[in-house]
């Protein structure tokens, strides 16, 4: 099933219509009574559809909009596909991040599926910092029996004391990147132990979450598990309880990624890259929370 999340996002820019008509790369059309004029400022929205695989060629339309004494002063944009390299985006950020840490470990934390494991790996990587699953860590503990197996055995206050146990042995070392259990951050003593590191709240929307997850099964994951048919309707409602129970916990870190945004404001970049506007614009967009109104000179 598709996912029903698009991101949008948006800037604006002061641009020259006359060297668009004249830039065969341009995809953006203005209306011929324009050219004379010297800058119009135009915005631009990136509207991106999340995909349910990573690094895989995600569809983007952008649009350019801006009037001119009450007329639309834009007759065409064109959509724009291209492939992402969302790993390397990615790892990009973490080098922009290594030199801030000191040597603090990472604790990713967020909701089942929101790619604490799969986004962990990669920056361990790139930082060269060690890599743990906490899941994992407990699994080992109890001689390799699975979550899903714990849980049913032993119930989840067992599996929850051991998570504690592990992230109490991690929190004792430096340059580790740790992907916590999704409901490790209910434990207000959890919290002690990953705020020894920077602690990073990887914020997905449930819909791309319960995708994700209907997509792998949900026989590891014990608190979404369910015989019947419907994966997906079934998940998105459970995830969305948890949700509620969970919000405020998550918050407790000390910083909120949201990647579905962090990719978006990536091909916004590259759109205007493609248009040939000044390079700053791009650097100002990316990685910004609200964006800011942006002129070129
Ligand atoms: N950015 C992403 N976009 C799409 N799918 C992703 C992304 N990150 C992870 N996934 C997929 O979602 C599933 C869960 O990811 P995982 O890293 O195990 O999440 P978590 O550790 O938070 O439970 C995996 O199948 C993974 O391939
Ligand atoms: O959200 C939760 O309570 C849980 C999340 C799981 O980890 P992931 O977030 O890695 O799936 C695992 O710890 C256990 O199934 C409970």
């Amino acid at each position: 099933m598709e996912a029903s999340v698009a991101c949008k996002l948006q800037c604006s820019v002061w641009i020259d219509p006359g060297k668009f008509a004249r830039n065969p790369s341009g995809s953006v059309r203005f209306n011929a009574s324009l050219r004379r004029n010297e800058k119009i400022p135009v915005l631009i929205s990136a509207q991106m559809q999340p995909q349910g695989i990573p690094n895989r060629h995600r569809s983007v339309s952008l649009k350019a909009s801006c009037s001119f004494e009450n007329f639309p002063a834009i007759s065409e944009t064109e959509s724009f596909h291209s492939s992402f390299d969302e790993a390397l985006i990615l790892k990009n950020k973490s080098q922009e991040i290594e030199p801030y840490l000191n040597g603090r470990s990472i604790y990713l934390v967020g909701m089942m599926g929101s790619g604490k494991t799969t986004v962990g790996q990669i920056l361990s990587e790139v930082l060269s910092y060690s890599f743990f699953d906490s899941d994992s860590l407990v699994e080992q503990e109890v001689d390799g029996t699975s979550v899903a197996d714990i849980f049913q055995l032993f119930g989840e206050g067992f599996f929850r004391d051991k998570e504690t146990e592990v992230l109490r042995m991690l929190s004792l070392r430096h340059h580790l990147v740790v992907s916590t259990g999704g409901g490790a951050v209910i434990r207000p003593i959890n919290w002690k132990y990953m705020h020894k590191g920077i602690s990073v709240w990887l914020d997905v929307p449930l819909e791309a979450l319960a995708e994700r997850i209907a997509a792998v099964g949900t026989h590891s994951r014990p608190l979404l598990h369910h015989e019947s048919d419907d994966a997906y309707l079934k998940t998105l409602k459970r995830l969305s309880s948890l949700w509620e129970e969970r919000v405020e916990a998550y918050a407790n870190a000390n910083a909120r990624v949201s990647l579905e945004s962090t990719y978006a404001s990536a091909y916004l970049c590259l759109f205007v890259n493609n248009l040939r506007f000044p390079f700053f614009i791009c650097f100002n967009l990316l990685f910004k929370k609200d964006l800011p109104e942006v002129y070129s000179s």
